[in-house]
């Protein structure tokens, strides 16, 4: 494992150099411990159990907190195996053990499951700096992207660069919740040239109530599920706007076509059937009509815009995080010093209605006046 990344840091880890036998189990880590990394790891759980190639232990990173009752955010985890804050009600296997501590959590995992907001992805990797085996392979499930100076980098590759490892990514029609109560879904993994780590990820997820399939194009996989936010915070004005069904179906169909032009214009390799995937179609179908971007963009619309997304989120989402109205920002970064805003009217409009400087309702009349590209 690890052949495949970018760069080679010098590692004070177990490097895993003796692992390599017969006989070796993989050790899975989860980082992020939200509603998505919550059901990440019951899925992952499920099947380490199950699995000969697996340690049965997952060891699930907490971003420690303190709950109301005074008990440690961890310490209920552990006590109840149910994550009481993100994801109550959930049994998550008797074998994911909550760690608070980073450095700790990750210390003898060679696969890595990253699931924490985008926002937070950037401190957690340079934390990790020549903590993780060097052996290590990474998958990345989070939504969302980095912009540099240098331009814009998707996290699986910040991922490795930062620690030296190779990154898939795993993206689908996903909301948490509904895969928490087993209900049938699901999933792409992305990944870039090794096939047997990809069948090594899907193993790793796949239950009877998750299908996952491998595709190797992790660009345009993991586009899909940054970009998706933005169209689902579109659709959320839609519905705040009592617009009805067919302007919410317009505004996905051009949220796609933008969705399209905007991997295409990043990677020429993005594969067309990529969108046909879970990633794809499949995930900006369920999160512009169940997820929390449409969920809070739908409020914010119903408030005129006068109430901004920081106190919605707060107010809505008990501490769970939007990743859209970031991800808008940043792909509003990358147009304008391209010079290409005019080209991407949908999401430079969402942007603009985000930041207050148009109101909700200029997201029908300069979509459809600007409706540029042909399908
Ligand atoms: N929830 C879903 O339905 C879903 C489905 C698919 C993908 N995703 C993606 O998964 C990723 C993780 O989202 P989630 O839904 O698991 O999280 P969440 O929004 O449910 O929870 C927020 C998480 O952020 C943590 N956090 C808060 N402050 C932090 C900090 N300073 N540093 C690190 N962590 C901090 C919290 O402890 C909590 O675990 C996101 O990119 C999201 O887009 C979510
Ligand atoms: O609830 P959202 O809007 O963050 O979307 C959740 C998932 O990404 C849906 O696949």
């Amino acid at each position: 494992m690890g052949e495949n990344a970018t760069t080679h840091h010098t590692n004070s880890a177990n490097n895993g150099a003796n692992d390599n036998q017969i006989g070796f189990k993989s050790r899975v880590s989860v980082i992020g411990s939200g509603s998505w990394g919550s059901v990440a790891a019951k899925l992952v759980a499920f099947n380490t159990l199950n699995l000969s190639s697996f340690h049965d232990e997952v060891k699930m990173w907490v971003f420690e907190e303190t709950l109301q009752s005074g008990e440690k955010l961890t310490d209920a985890i552990n006590r109840t195996n149910e994550n009481v804050k993100y994801l109550p009600g959930i049994k998550l296997g008797k074998n994911v053990i909550a760690d608070p501590d980073l450095d700790n959590a990750v210390k003898d995992a060679n696969m890595l499951v990253f699931v924490t907001p985008h926002q937070f992805i950037d401190n957690i990797c340079k934390s990790l700096v020549d903590k993780v085996r060097s052996d290590a392979e990474a998958i990345s499930l989070i939504k969302g992207m980095e912009v540099k100076i240098e331009g814009p980098c998707l996290i699986s590759t910040y991922i490795s660069e930062q620690l030296g490892i190779n990154c898939s990514v795993l993206m689908g029609a996903n909301l948490a919740n509904e895969i928490a109560e087993e209900k049938f879904s699901e999933a792409t993994v992305g990944y870039r040239n090794n096939r047997e780590i990809a069948e090594q990820w899907v193993q790793l997820f796949t239950t009877p109530y998750f299908m996952v399939t491998p595709v190797q194009d992790v660009e345009g996989v993991e586009l899909c599920g940054t970009l998706k936010n933005v169209v689902a915070i579109a659709a959320g004005f839609v519905d705040g706007l009592d617009m009805g069904n067919n302007t919410k179906a317009a505004i996905i169909r051009f949220g796609l076509r933008e969705m399209r032009e905007f991997c295409k214009l990043l990677f020429s390799s993005v594969k067309d059937d990529t969108f046909f995937e879970s990633c794809g179609v499949a995930d900006v179908i369920t999160t512009c009509f169940g997820g929390r971007n449409r969920k809070v963009a739908e409020a914010f619309a119903r408030n005129g815009g006068k109430r901004s997304f920081d106190e919605l989120e707060a107010e809505m989402l008990q501490g769970q995080k939007l990743q859209g109205v970031t991800t808008v920002r940043e792909v509003y970064e990358v147009l304008r010093h391209r010079g290409l805003l005019e080209l991407f009217p949908l999401f430079a409009t969402v942007h603009e209605i985000c930041s207050g400087c148009l109101p909700p309702s200029a997201i029908v009349i300069y979509s459809e006046k600007k409706n540029i590209f042909p399908v």
